[in-house]
């Protein structure tokens, strides 16, 4: 039995990342939670021929108990999304209650559970997530993601639209958090090599870190991306299911996770991020989630003054989601 839950199914992201899921033919339980519509997602993705048994839940009837219970893996892309002028940091007002109670959640009903999140802002979601699970004794470092696959698959397509290579092959780390300045693509290690100008590389940066608001433009105020994030959920979704259910080695997907999940192996990164305790890096997993926290390698000035910008903003991104539990936020 290997049971998935989407938590805020119905909308944008969830209804197109739970039709991928329901694909996946490792997922035996598709367990679909709203506020609204659920069950009527669920009841038409259920008429596909997939071995997924897919159901849907309201909060009524213990629904987000039910959803959850028996879970080996948790999608949350719960939430507002941005409108045009918005950062991701506007959402924390409404994104960070909701995550909290889903959390919460959770910690009572699946506390065993991988949970990967995409409601923003992801850079104080995901330790909103952690102090929840902490309270309730349910933390484990390495079952906890951030999900920034997106800022991957969009770095890929990006730079290929330059340097010619077919996208799909393209892997370039993205590291940092998820927010502007914060996400930092490392195109001195761009596989398969290639050498970009100067300009070429403030241009792919730019873009990268603000690929979130070409989207949000082109909608005009109907939203953020929902389809090419689904793909990349899907996908971060598909590895943690094949290292963690199948045992497959060597899959590596970056992720924003706390430090603690490879403690040893993080020692050298925290002196480089002065000390942050969450960092998306590239991800090794393996049977419990986490196996390893790739450091971040050699890197360019360029790339180090990247770098330099994004810890203040990320230590601010991160002490306001520690702080939302810590000062009291209700349980
Ligand atoms: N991590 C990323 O790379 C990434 C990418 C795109 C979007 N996002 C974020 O994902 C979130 C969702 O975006 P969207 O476009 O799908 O929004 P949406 O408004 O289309 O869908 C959100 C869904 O969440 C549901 N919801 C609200 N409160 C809930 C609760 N308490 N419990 C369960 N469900 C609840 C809503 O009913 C709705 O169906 C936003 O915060 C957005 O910023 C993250
Ligand atoms: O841009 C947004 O607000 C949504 C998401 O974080 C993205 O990167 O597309």
């Amino acid at each position: 039995m290997v049971k998935a839950v989407v938590l805020g199914a119905a909308g944008g992201i969830g209804q197109p990342l739970s039709l991928l899921l329901k694909l996946n033919e490792v997922i035996t339980e598709l367990a679909l939670y709203d506020i609204v519509n659920s069950p009527g997602v669920a009841a038409d993705l259920s008429h596909i021929n997939t071995p997924a048994k897919v159901t849907g839940y309201l909060p009524a009837n213990d629904g987000l108990k039910c959803a959850l219970t028996g879970a080996h893996l948790i999608v949350i892309p719960a939430g507002v999304p941005r409108k045009p002028g918005m950062t991701r940091d506007d959402l924390f007002k409404i994104n960070a209650g909701i995550v909290r109670d889903l959390a919460t959640g959770i910690a009572q009903h699946a506390p065993k559970a991988y949970v990967l999140v995409i409601s923003n802002p992801v850079n104080s979601t995901v330790p909103i997530v952690v102090e929840v699970l902490k309270k309730h004794g349910a933390f484990d470092p390495k079952r906890v993601f951030g999900v920034t696959t997106l800022d991957v698959v969009r770095a890929s397509t990006f730079t290929s639209s330059i340097s010619g290579a077919a996208p799909q092959g393209v892997r370039v780390p993205v590291v940092g958090g998820h927010s502007g300045v914060t996400i930092i693509p490392l195109l001195s290690q761009i596989s398969p090599r290639h050498n970009f100008t100067h300009e070429e590389i403030e241009a792919l940066t730019k873009r990268i870190q603000f690929g979130g608001d070409e989207v949000v433009k082109a909608k005009d105020g109907a939203g953020s991306a929902t389809l090419s994030m689904a793909q990349a959920g899907a996908r971060f979704a598909s590895s943690i299911l094949n290292a963690t259910v199948k045992g497959e080695a060597g899959i590596v997907e970056p992720s924003y996770v706390h430090l603690d999940a490879d403690k040893e192996g993080c020692a050298q990164l925290r002196k480089l991020i002065d000390g942050l305790d969450y960092f998306s890096s590239n991800i090794e997993l393996g049977p419990n989630g986490v196996a390893k926290i790739n450091s971040l390698g050699e890197i360019s000035e360029y790339e180090k003054k990247l770098l330099e910008a994004a810890i203040p903003e990320l230590k601010t991104n991160i002490n306001k989601g520690v702080s939302f539990i810590a000062d009291g936020s209700k349980l």
